[in-house]
């Protein structure tokens, strides 16, 4: 059991630098499936519970994984099985993003179904639909997904019903192996497609289009591994800019990179902070009372999902009421109960949560319910009156980096207890890979 504890009233000020993009480093290292020659290194990956989870999916296939200091080595050259357990699809969705790279390069894939989660139902039609588009079988069954093709997959035209983040990385890493061309149409725009897409071009892919509406992807018979260093982490980095707008704090968040984070700034700036944009990062100063402001979050390059909780932390803080609409999970309002803990005054109607802003917040036992959750909680903390102690780390634990000493860094008070210890966890290495079977598996044609 592990906590953080937080104890408010500190001025954040500094220089604070962003990691490795999770969202980029897990479907690039899903897609290093797809090198049958070579080996992949991968740069910048953070050193999260998410990466160590996608890395053991990759070994239980058979590939090579390694992760020191931020870089990841992956040779799947040999493939042992084109089957993802239940026991790490069901720690985090992303995992299924190894069925595109899998069925494309074998014929055959089985994985354990991701569940639902925490902010929504998230359903997995769209990866399928693209899949079964390009000649895929799919059946399910006893809690998997099993798909095969006579063959290899065939380009096809796939016009995506929502611009899915996870349903345009599956099927451009499908496309890349299957004859002919794809077209995915309203694909998602999200700064991660670009990386990936970038990653795949690098290992001798051809995608085209990435980060507009339509991307092309035209097969090739063989990828290989290459080097690669994943983008900044643009999450993160919003992050510690409301960590910073909200204690009034002056903050230099190294890395951030400005393109990325366009409606974060924009809103930010309307709420009357100062926003400014450098080479190597972006600075933000508040030092007057924040305006409150109305957000809804979109698909890029609209206001992220992703941030949705964070915004409600500082909006509590600031003058007026504002209203925050979430368009993209239909559930994901589950901190709006642990900040009224917290003394918050939140309505929620529908999609929609009514917030009352200039809240004198109070420190309370609260409990992260889903990753951003959890650091908006922690940004509550940080201006609450007394102490704040957040649970449900683990959630956190899967997408922020050292986030104690990161903001311990900028002046926060705030530490972690690990069982009765203060302690900070420490993840830098993948636990020692179990014996695998050395078989290689065959495209199902060969
Ligand atoms: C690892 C990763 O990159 N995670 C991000 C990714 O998740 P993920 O890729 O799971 O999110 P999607 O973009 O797929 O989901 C967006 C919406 O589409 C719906 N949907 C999705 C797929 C599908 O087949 N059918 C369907 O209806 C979902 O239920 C959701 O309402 O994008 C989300 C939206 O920006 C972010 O919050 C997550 O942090
Ligand atoms: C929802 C998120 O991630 P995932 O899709 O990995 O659950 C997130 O990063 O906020």
């Amino acid at each position: 059991m592990s906590k953080f504890i937080v104890r408010g009233g500190n001025v954040l000020a500094g220089n604070v630098k962003v990691s490795g993009a999770k969202n980029s480093v897990l479907p690039i290292i899903a897609a290093s499936l797809l090198g049958e020659e070579g080996v992949s290194i991968i740069r910048d990956a953070p050193p999260l519970d998410d990466v160590m989870t996608i890395n053991k999916v990759l070994e239980s296939l058979g590939a090579t994984v390694t992760y020191d200091r931020e870089v990841i080595t992956v040779d799947a050259q040999t493939i042992a099985s084109c089957e993802a357990p239940y026991e790490w699809v069901r720690k985090m969705r992303a995992s299924f993003l190894v069925m595109g790279p899998l069925l494309t390069r074998t014929g055959y894939t089985r994985i354990s179904l991701p569940g639902g989660c925490a902010i929504g139902t998230r359903p997995i039609d769209q990866h399928l639909k693209g899949f079964e588009a390009m000649g895929a079988e799919i059946n399910l069954g006893q809690g998997f997904i099993e798909a095969r093709s006579q063959g290899r997959l065939r380009g096809a035209k796939i016009y995506l019903d929502v611009a899915s983040v996870g349903a345009t990385e599956n099927i451009m890493m499908a496309a890349t192996l299957a004859e002919g061309t794809t077209v995915i149409e309203n694909a998602a725009k999200e700064p991660e497609i670009v990386d990936l897409a970038n990653y795949l071009n690098g290992m001798g892919a051809i995608v085209r289009g990435a980060g507009t509406g339509v991307i092309r992807i035209e097969g090739v018979e063989k990828l290989h591994g290459v080097e690669h260093t994943v983008i900044p982490d643009r999450i993160e980095a919003g992050t510690f800019m409301i960590a910073a707008a909200a204690t009034g704090g002056n903050v230099f968040v190294e890395g951030a990179i400005a393109d990325h984070l366009g409606p974060i700034i924009s809103k930010l700036e309307e709420m009357g902070v100062r926003v400014e944009i450098q080479e190597n990062g972006v600075r933000v100063m508040a030092d007057k009372p924040l305006k409150a402001v109305d957000v809804k979050t979109l698909p890029y390059p609209g206001f992220p999902t992703d941030m949705q909780s964070q915004m409600m932390a500082l909006l509590l803080v600031s003058e007026g009421t504002s209203v925050v609409t979430e368009t993209v999970f239909e559930n994901r309002f589950m901190h709006v109960d642990q900040f009224r803990l917290m003394n918050a005054e939140i309505k929620v109607e529908g999609r929609s949560a009514i917030v009352t802003g200039g809240a004198k917040l109070s420190g309370a036992k609260v409990c992260a319910t889903d990753l951003r959750a959890g650091a908006a909680l922690i940004i509550a903390g940080l201006v609450a009156d007394g102490t704040t102690e957040v649970t449900g780390t683990h959630h956190i634990d899967r997408g922020y980096v050292h986030l104690a000493e990161k903001l311990s860094g900028l002046g926060a008070d705030i530490w972690r207890i690990t069982e009765g210890k203060e302690a900070v966890a420490e993840k830098t290495t993948v636990p020692a890979q179990e014996e695998l079977p050395l078989f290689k598996v065959q495209p199902t044609w060969a």
